[in-house]
């Protein structure tokens, strides 16, 4: 063992024998904060406790504002603050008045010896890093905010926890009111523990910010659209009562710019949302929330059983698209891309509904809809599209721009004409709905529609075929008449096949296939419409 281990070893021996009060009273408090929410009422606060108070310039210009005793860190260190605030609080005389473990004798000496007081509390939030990106400002800007001394500052007191409270959040300034009035007058371990645990995670997320502007935009490694580096701080919002099964846990997180979607939906009412809910209801916001004129999708297990649109209202929507599948709708998830009417509350009421998700609800229609005790109601902004999706797989996450139903294929008039005749433009119409539709469907996808509305829907089957004859059978006589969407080219003629013997009237499907031909001799022959769009929408 080298001296210095041995050193670290009876070190570390010392610190398990020193015991001290579980409470660390707060006499002395350091305070740099950017954000100076609150602040005047929590140094009011700690003066009235007999708090001694050193601080940074502008925090210490508010506190000498108040009237309040302050000492100046740069009278503290007797160094200036310097480099236009680059060094403030970099100095021994704070941070080893900070990191001192006073549990250990020798800490407690060394203080003494070197003339420095130790700290009880440390208060700092940090510099606007991630607002100063999200504004125009220019790149030596945002540099320039990437604050140096807080974060020191706050790990180094969340470290030593075991002697120092570190408050980084304003919204705690109450619990160091209370327990400054507590009868020990500082913060129990547990409390510095969890304040610790805070700290860290709010420079964590901060220095994910700093990592991922760096790989990003500001030094990027290569011109692709992906960082040779992620770091994406999730919070917890809400542990769920379980997973996709009961015997799995699941908890619910929230990415740090989540305001205005799913995942911060507003509840008006109904049980606590559970995973399968969540996953649902995002499913039915993607397939409903980009359609412009209203639409209601209806969802069982990430796949719509129903999906129309209506240039009338909503409740006319609604009810298009629950006559698609009026079995699978029972106990179904339905999203919608405007407010909910009375009408359509009413209609919903009578179906056993899990979750209704809209951007809004007219007067009455959430009364009507609580009257149903299981049915959850959410609220949320109609913006539904994620830029950039992730999906986890062993050891790694695999990560695509978002699906935004704008390639080139999405607009009908880039289509190619491969067979039959031109549609009309009825036709026309409930082919563009159908394309835009079926990119909701899990592959292998197969949407009939009449009316702009699904009338058959055939998902996530292995082969086209059997998704074919799934949306046909769903469809039955309805199937005659419909126009078809495929997510996907069909790579022989026999799944087109089942469905021109079903009677459709027109296809859109990708084309791309090296037997593409059998397919377009296959409608022709048949008299069938058929549309390439030259883009694919898988769902997997
Ligand atoms: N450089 C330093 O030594 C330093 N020490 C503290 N700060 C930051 O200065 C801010 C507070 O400054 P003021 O009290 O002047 O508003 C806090 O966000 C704090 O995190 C520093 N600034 C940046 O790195």
């Amino acid at each position: 063992m080298s001296a210095s281990q041995e050193t670290s070893a009876t070190s570390t021996d010392t610190r398990n024998t020193v015991s001290g009060a579980d409470t660390v009273k707060i006499k002395r408090a350091l305070v740099s904060v950017y954000d100076k929410t609150g602040l005047e009422d929590l140094v009011r606060g700690l003066h009235e406790a007999g708090v001694a108070m050193v601080s940074t310039g502008k925090s210490a210009a508010l506190i000498r504002g108040l009237g309040l005793p302050v000492t100046e860190v740069a009278e503290l260190t007797g160094f200036p603050e310097c480099l236009d605030g680059r060094v403030k609080t970099l100095h021994p005389k704070v941070h080893a008045g900070i990191l001192a473990d006073r549990r250990l004798p020798e800490h407690v000496a060394q203080l003494e010896e070197l003339g420095i007081e130790p700290f009880d509390l440390v208060v700092s939030n940090l510099y606007p890093f991630q607002q100063t990106v999200a504004s125009d400002a220019t790149p030596d800007e945002c540099v320039e905010q990437i604050d140096i001394g807080g974060p020191s500052m706050v790990r180094a007191a969340a470290k030593n926890h075991p002697s120092v409270a570190i408050v980084v959040n304003p919204a705690r300034y109450g619990d160091v009111l209370a327990a400054l009035a507590g009868p020990d007058g500082g913060f129990s371990l547990e409390q510095r523990k969890r304040l610790a645990a805070e700290a860290f995670a709010h420079t964590a997320a901060y220095d994910a910010a700093v990592a991922s502007w760096f790989a990003r935009d500001y030094a990027p490694a290569d011109e692709t659209a992906f960082p040779e580096f992620l770091a994406m701080p999730y919070r917890r919002s809400s542990v769920l009562r379980y997973g996709e099964n009961p015997h799995q846990g699941a908890a619910l997180y929230l990415a740090q710019e989540s305001a205005g979607t799913l995942a911060e939906a507003e509840q008006l009412h109904g049980k606590e949302m559970s995973f399968n809910n969540y996953v649902d209801a995002d499913a039915a916001l993607r397939a409903a929330y980009d359609f412009t004129d209203p639409c209601v999708a209806i969802m069982k297990h990430a796949n719509p059983c129903g999906i129309a649109v209506s240039t009338e209202d909503v409740a006319d929507a609604h009810r298009k698209a629950h006559a698609c599948d009026p079995v699978s709708a029972f106990g179904g998830v339905i999203a919608v891309n405007r407010p909910v009417t009375v009408e359509m509350a009413r209609q919903v009421a009578e179906i056993f509904t899990e979750v209704l998700v809209a951007p809004d609800y007219e007067d009455g229609a959430v009364e009507i809809l609580a009257a149903r005790k299981n049915i959850r109601l959410l609220r949320t902004p109609a913006r539904a599209r994620r830029r950039v999706e992730f999906r986890q797989i062993c050891g790694g996450l695999l990560v695509q721009e978002g699906d935004l139903y704008q390639a080139p294929g999405d607009d009908p008039a880039a289509w190619q004409l491969a067979a039959g005749p031109a549609a009309s433009e009825d036709v026309l119409a409930d082919l563009a709905f159908a394309w835009h539709a079926v990119r909701a469907v899990k592959s292998n996808a197969i949407l009939l529609a009449h009316g702009q509305a699904s009338v058959g829907v055939g998902m996530g089957q292995v082969n086209r075929v059997d998704s074919a004859r799934l949306a046909v059978a769903r469809a039955g006589d309805r199937a005659a008449g419909s126009v078809v969407a495929s997510d996907a080219y069909f790579p022989f003629a026999d799944g087109l096949q089942v469905l021109i013997d079903a009677g459709v009237r027109a296809v859109v499907q990708p084309g791309g296939s090296v037997r593409d031909a059998d397919s377009i001799a296959a409608a022709e022959a048949a008299g069938v419409s058929m549309y390439l769009t030259g883009t694919r929408h898988f769902a997997h």
